[in-house]
Formats: structure tokens, C-alpha cells, sequence
């Protein structure tokens, strides 16, 4: 089933090792020019759901009982998969959900990436041998698989999310049953049709595809489901993680960010630019560890912004898939509404804008917008406070670094945190100090690797990490073993 840009797509449910049409069909758009559809998605109610949940229980102790090379072989050919296809999977990224091709393709090698890591994990899973404090019983702690995994996968990141969601499920021996975002369904059915040709017994991998607010509750409330893995805004898993405490169901969520980039005195100016440039507009500003809040100290302040300004003026923003383009549109006209009325809210709060912040009129019909700098701001304006999943960042001016550490932790979020500075006093305390999951020394505040934990603090997050090595404890349950030879 190959990807077309020239014929309608048809991306399918994958339940049970079939292909089925959902009950009714939704246009998945591209945001850089809405005259272009990429595809019909089907769209299933809670009928569908059940069955491909029915699908994953059945093959759940199956796939527990394979080997660790096979699921090593599985996962590495899926992802060396994904990465051979990198071009053509980045652009079917970037045309669904407007990120630049080069951003798109970047996604895309780093799911493959993941699926890689994965592997390798599934034949190193550890175990634990200790003696028992009875004389002559051996004690072994082993780590088994949960069974059926419910994800729920936001549109922000088409395939990295689901990719590190699914992999460790899969090497670590579960059966998956993931709901994509509506707004990004090719990405999802992409990354389904490679593993429905990867050697994967029938049922250990499902997607449905439909409404959240319908699929994700009847997921929560199956019994058959063991564990959610969420990424998406904070309302939805805050209802997530209650329904999962009533449900006695393990639950891990990824949520928002308002995450801080102090730059210090002593910052060298072109680190911090960059890193404020990548951090705040970078794919959009539609990340979770985007650095919206710029906390500069006053001896740097004034050039800090002024060089920020200047860049941003020469940014190009445009079609995604044109490779001039530097910053591609707003995901949507819901978020692009939700984008340009933070700009007004900052504006009647008393925030100065350096630049941008309108909609803008392309060649091509999409939800395009100039990137909006906002100066003058304190840490209690709304700007400040909420998550805008935009390209828009503001500068908090602060007289030095205990008061920029103060206003960095002063959020209800906790998920990353940055810094530029040339001090290694500076450097060190921040990062023991910092009340975030992730912090960066010199470096953008978004922008991961795929072999380390991810995760927040806070508001942020909840349960245990995902990714890297860490993702064993969401995916496994431990069983103690008493032996009396
Ligand atoms: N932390 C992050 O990475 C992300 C944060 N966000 C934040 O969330 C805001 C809104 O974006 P939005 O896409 O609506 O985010 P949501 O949290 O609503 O969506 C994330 C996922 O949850 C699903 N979902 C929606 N409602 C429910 C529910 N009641 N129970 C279970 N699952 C549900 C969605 O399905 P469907 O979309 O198909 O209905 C989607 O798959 C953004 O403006 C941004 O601030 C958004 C995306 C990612
Ligand atoms: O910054 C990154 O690399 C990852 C961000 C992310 O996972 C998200 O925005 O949901």
C-alpha cells in the first residue's frame, strides 16, 4: 500500500492483522495549503475499539512467550525500515501536520532510531537474583510483560510519539492498541503498515482511529487494557489519570510545558539566540518542551533581544514542504485561534510586542502566522502562566541569577528547563537546582535524544519515564520468585 500525492489515501484501522474501513471517514488537511487532502482517515466508535482490544488480549501471552531475538528482529527491521524511508515519510509528516521537511525527516529518523534502541533492549532486559533471608531459598525478580497497552498519541509528533510508545511496549513483550490523533492519521497508518508486514503475530499490534473524547474513555474503562501511555494537553489527562485511579489502571502522561531559557550575563550572545530561535520556534513553537519563557538578565537584555528580533525578522515562514521554509504553519485553525488570542490576552496584560504575532496571508491557503516576540512581560501574565503550543515566546528581564532560578521554578509545569551562560558555578546549580525533569546547559530546551529518559516534573508528567532504558518501568510488571530447591 503504497503513499500517493496524486490519489486520495485511504488510512485504514489495522485490527487483528486486517485492514478495515472505520464507520464514517474524516479529511486529513494539509496546513499549508487546505485546498490539498492527504488522505481520508477512517474514524471508528467504541465497536471497532473493543474488537481490536479483544484482538491484543488474545495475542498478548503469545507474544510474552517470544524470544527476545525475535522481538529483536522485528524491531530492528521496522526501524531500519523507517529510516530507509525517511524521505518520503518526512514529507507525508510535514504535509499532515506542517512541520518543515527537514524537521519531518529528522522525526522520522529518530523514530527509526527508537524502534532500533528498542531492540536492543529486548535482549538485555534485566533481572535480579538476591538471597532470601531464609537459609537455602533462592529469591529471582523477574520482569514480565503488562499484557494489552492502551496509547494515546497526540499530533505533534506523528510518529516519534507513537514510535516510543509502541517500541518498548513491544520489545518488552506487550500487545498494543494505539489511538492517533484525528488530525494526523498518515503518519499513525504509515508506521501500522510497516509493522503489519514486520513478522508480528496477528492482534500484538492495533490501531483505531476515532475521537478521543469518545475511543479514550471506553479504552480506560476495558478491563482488558492493563496501562495508558498519554501525550497530549493537560485537561485530557488529568480526566485520564481519574478515570485511570477509578479503573485501578497503571497510567503514565505527558503533558504541556512552560518551560524557561534563562540567559545570563555572561551567556555568549549567539548561543543564547540559537538556542532561544530553535527553543521557542522551532517546529512552530507545537512542543511540549518549547522554551516560551525567555528569563534574561539585565545586563544582557537589551542585546539579547534586539539580536533575537533580528533573526526572527529574516525567518521564513512558509509551505512546509518548500525546503526554503524555516518555520511551516500552525497545525490548525483551532490552534491558530488559540495561538493569535494569546497574543491579544499578552498584549491587553501589558506585554510589548518586538515583532509578529498576526496571521499571515501566503501564496498558499493555510493556518500561517509571524512568530510574535513579546518583551516587558512578568512571570504572572497569563503568557506566563499557560501553554500557548505556539510560536509565540516571551522575555522576562531579571536583575541577576537567584532571581532567574526563582522565575524559572515558578510554574506549575516542570517538564524542561534551560540555560546560557559561560559559568560553570551558574551551570551546576542550575541543573541541581532546577525544579524540571530535563535541563540544558547551552543547548535549546526541546530537542531530545532517543536513549534517554524523557520526562517532567510537576504538572508536567506523571507515572514513570518514558524512553531509554527507563521504559522498562512503565511496560513491565515485576514478579518475585521464592525457590526452595
Ligand atoms: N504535550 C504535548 O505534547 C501536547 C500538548 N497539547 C496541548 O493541548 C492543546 C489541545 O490539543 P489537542 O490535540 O486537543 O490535545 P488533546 O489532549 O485533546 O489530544 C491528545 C490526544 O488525546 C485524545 N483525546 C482527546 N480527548 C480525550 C479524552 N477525553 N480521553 C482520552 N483521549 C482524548 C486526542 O484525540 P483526538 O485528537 O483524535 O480527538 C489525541 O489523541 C494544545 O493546544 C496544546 O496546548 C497538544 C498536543 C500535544
Ligand atoms: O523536544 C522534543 O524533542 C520532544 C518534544 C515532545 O515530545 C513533544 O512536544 O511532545
Amino acid at each position: 500500500m503504497a503513499l500517493s500525492e496524486t490519489r486520495t489515501n485511504h488510512f485504514k484501522n489495522y485490527i487483528a492483522g486486517e485492514w478495515i474501513e472505520g464507520d464514517s471517514q474524516v479529511e486529513n488537511i494539509n496546513p499549508s495549503d487546505t485546498r490539498d487532502v492527504v488522505g481520508l482517515a477512517a474514524r471508528s466508535g467504541g465497536a471497532d475499539l473493543d474488537r481490536a482490544i479483544d484482538a491484543a488480549h488474545d495475542a498478548a501471552p503469545g507474544w510474552a512467550r517470544s524470544t527476545p531475538q525475535q522481538r529483536y528482529d522485528i524491531l530492528d527491521a521496522v526501524g531500519n525500515e523507517i529510516i530507509a524511508r525517511k524521505d518520503e515519510l518526512g514529507r507525508l509528516l510535514s504535509r499532515e501536520e506542517g512541520k518543515t521537511l527537514a524537521e519531518g525527516i529528522g522525526e522520522v529518523v529518530r523514530a527509526g532510531q527508537v524502534f532500533k534502541f528498542f531492540a536492543g533492549e529486548a535482549v538485555r532486559l534485566p533481572g535480579e537474583r538476591l538471597d532470601s533471608i531464609r537459609p537455602g531459598v533462592e529469591v529471582d525478580m523477574r520482569r514480565e510483560p503488562m499484557g494489552v497497552i492502551g496509547m494515546i498519541t497526540p499530533w505533534n509528533f506523528p510518529i516519534a510519539i507513537p514510535a516510543w510508545k509502541i517500541a518498548p511496549a513491544l520489545a518488552y513483550g506487550n500487545a498494543v492498541v494505539l489511538k492517533p490523533a484525528e488530525l494526523v492519521p498518515g503518519s499513525a497508518w504509515a508506521l501500522a503498515e510497516i509493522l503489519s508486514r514486520s513478522g508480528l503475530p496477528e492482534g500484538v499490534f492495533n490501531m483505531v482511529a476515532g475521537r478521543g473524547s469518545e475511543l479514550g474513555p471506553r479504552m480506560i474503562e476495558n478491563p482488558k487494557v492493563r496501562a495508558i501511555s498519554f501525550t497530549g494537553s493537560v485537561p485530557t489527562g488529568r480526566g485520564i489519570a481519574a478515570a485511570c485511579g477509578e479503573h485501578l489502571k497503571k497510567v503514565q502522561l505527558e503533558m504541556g510545558g512552560k518551560n524557561p531559557l534563562v540567559v545570563l550575563d555572561d551567556a555568549d550572545l549567539d548561543v543564547a539566540v540559537g538556542a532561544a530561535l530553535n527553543g521557542a520556534f522551532f517546529s512552530t513553537g507545537q512542543r511540549c518542551t518549547a522554551s516560551s519563557r525567555l528569563v534574561v538578565s539585565k545586563g544582557i537584555h537589551d542585546r539579547f533581544v534586539s539580536a533575537l528580533t533580528e533573526k526572527l525578522k529574516t525567518l521564513v515562514v512558509g509551505d512546509a514542504l518548500d525546503p526554503k521554509t524555516q518555520m511551516g504553519p500552525v497545525v490548525d485553525e483551532k490552534q491558530l485561534e488559540q495561538d493569535l488570542s494569546y497574543v491579544e490576552i499578552a498584549g491587553q496584560e501589558g506585554g510589548k510586542l518586538a515583532i509578529g504575532g498576526e496571521r499571515l496571508t501566503l501564496e498558499k491557503p493555510g493556518f500561517y502566522m509571524a512568530p510574535a516576540l513579546f518583551t516587558e512581560t512578568s512571570n504572572d501574565m497569563r503568557i506566563n502562566r499557560e501553554e500557548v503550543f505556539g510560536p509565540v515566546a516571551s522575555v522576562i528581564r531579571v536583575k541577576d541569577y537567584e532571581e532567574a532560578l526563582h522565575v524559572a521554578n515558578d510554574t506549575s509545569f516542570g517538564l524542561s528547563s534551560g540555560i546560557c551562560t559561560t559559568s560553570l558555578k551558574y551551570a551546576s546549580d542550575f541543573k541541581q537546582k532546577s525544579e524540571a525533569g530535563m535541563v540544558m546547559v547551552n543547548l535549546p530546551t526541546a530537542g531530545v535524544d532517543y536513549n534517554v529518559p524523557f520526562g517532567g516534573t510537576k504538572g508536567s508528567s506523571f507515572g514513570s519515564r518514558e524512553q531509554g532504558r527507563y521504559a522498562v518501568e512503565f511496560y513491565t510488571t515485576v514478579k518475585t520468585a521464592y525457590t526452595q530447591p
